[in-house]
C-alpha cells in the first residue's frame, strides 16, 4: 500500500475521564473517501478535529502524508488541509469571490492566478462568476453559500478535505442537488476526503469506505456494501435495519443481477446503463415507463421491471449467503 495519506493509530481523547474518542486506529488511502458514520455523540467530530489540531488528542498519533502533526505548525497544517463545516463560517464582509481567496492569498498565489481558479471553482459550484461573486454571504441562499463554502476549501488545491456535515442544514432537495455535484466534481473525486454525517442515505452515496461509530469505538470499517451484507456486531446491523430496502438497492448493481436475468429479445431504442450502475437507478428508469425494457451496456441482455426485481431478489440472496 502507498503512504496512507491519512493514518491514525491508537487515538484517544478524554473529558472528565470519559473517552468521546477510544483507541480509534484506520488508514486512508489518497484519494479514497471516508464517511465517519455514527448516532449524535458518538464522537465523529471530535475525530475529524483532531486531524488538523482543532482539538489535541489524550493518547495516539495521527500522520498525514507519513508526517505527524504533532511536528507542524497548526495554522500550516491547516492551511493544507480542506475544511467545510455545516455552519459554513463565510466572513460577512467579504464577497463571495474574496472568501474562496482567503487561503490562496495566505499562501501567496498569484493575483491572476487566483481570479482565475476562483472563476472556476464558482462556475464548476454552479454560481456563475458574473453574477455570484460580488455578492456577500446574506444575499445568498443557504444551500449557495455551502457551494461557497466548498469552493473555498478546495481553492488552494489541497489534497485532503475534512467535511463535517457539510449538508446538514440544508433542506432535502438542495442536499440531493449538491450531493449530485459533489460527487461529479472531478476534483473531488481525486482528493482523500473524510465527511462526517449521520445520515445513512448521504453516507452510501458518497462513501469509499465507511467508519460506522458508537460510544468513540469504530463498531466496523469497510465498504458501504461490506456493512451492510457482513455487519461485524448488533450495533451495525441494527444501524442500518430501518433503511435496509433502499441501501440493497443502492449498493447492489447491474452487474451483480446479471447472472440472474433471463436473456431478453434486444430493443434497439431502450435505454441503456452500465453493468455499474445500481438496480436503484435502473428501477427509476424502468418504473417510469412500465412495461419498457433497458439495455444493459455491453452485455446481451435487457430486462424488465419484473426481470430487474426477480434479479435482484437472487442477487440479494447471494451477497448475503
Ligand atoms: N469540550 C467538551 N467538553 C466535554 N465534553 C465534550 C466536549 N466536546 C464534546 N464533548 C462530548 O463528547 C462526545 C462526542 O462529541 P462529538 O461532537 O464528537 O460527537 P458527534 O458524533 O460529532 O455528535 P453530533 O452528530 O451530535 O455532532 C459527546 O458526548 C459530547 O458531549
Amino acid at each position: 500500500m502507498p503512504t496512507p495519506a491519512i493514518h491514525v493509530r491508537n487515538l484517544t481523547k478524554r473529558y472528565q475521564d470519559r473517552a468521546v474518542v477510544q483507541d480509534i486506529s484506520f488508514a486512508l488511502a489518497p484519494g479514497e473517501t471516508l464517511v465517519l458514520l455514527g448516532p449524535s455523540g458518538c464522537g465523529k467530530t471530535t475525530l475529524l478535529k483532531m486531524l488538523n489540531r482543532l482539538i489535541e488528542p489524550d493518547g495516539g498519533t495521527i500522520e498525514i502524508n507519513g508526517h505527524d502533526i504533532r511536528q507542524q505548525n497548526p495554522a500550516e497544517l491547516r492551511r493544507g488541509l480542506g475544511y467545510v463545516i455545516q455552519q459554513v463560517g463565510l466572513l460577512p464582509h467579504y464577497t463571495v469571490a474574496e472568501n474562496v481567496a482567503v487561503v490562496p492569498k495566505l499562501l501567496k498565489h498569484k493575483p491572476e492566478q487566483i481570479t482565475q481558479r476562483t472563476t472556476e471553482l464558482l462556475t464548476r459550484l454552479h454560481l456563475p462568476p458574473a453574477q455570484y461573486a460580488g455578492q456577500y454571504p446574506r444575499q445568498l441562499s443557504g444551500g449557495q453559500q455551502q457551494r461557497v463554502g466548498i469552493a473555498r476549501a478546495l481553492a488552494a488545491d489541497p489534497p485532503i478535505v475534512l467535511m463535517d456535515e457539510p449538508f446538514g442544514a440544508l433542506d432535502p432537495i438542495t442536499r440531493a442537488a449538491i450531493r449530485q455535484d459533489f460527487r461529479e466534481l472531478d476534483e473531488l473525486r481525486r482528493k482523500t476526503i473524510v465527511l462526517v454525517t449521520h445520515d445513512v442515505q448521504e453516507a452510501f452515496e458518497l462513501a469509499d469506505c465507511i467508519a460506522l461509530l458508537n460510544q468513540g469505538q469504530i463498531q466496523q470499517m469497510g465498504t458501504p456494501r461490506e456493512l451492510l451484507f457482513r455487519p461485524a456486531n448488533n450495533f451495525v446491523r441494527q444501524f442500518f435495519a430501518a433503511e435496509r430496502l433502499a441501501l440493497q438497492l443502492r449498493v447492489l448493481q447491474l452487474a451483480d443481477v446479471l447472472p440472474f436475468l433471463p436473456m431478453l429479445p434486444e430493443t434497439l431504442d431502450a435505454p441503456t446503463l452500465p453493468t455499474t450502475a445500481s438496480v436503484q437507478e435502473a428501477l427509476e428508469l424502468l418504473s417510469g415507463a412500465p412495461g419498457s425494457q433497458l439495455r444493459i451496456a455491453e452485455t446481451n441482455k435487457a430486462v424488465d421491471l419484473a426481470g430487474l426485481m426477480a434479479g435482484f431478489e437472487r442477487a440479494l440472496s447471494a451477497a448475503t449467503a
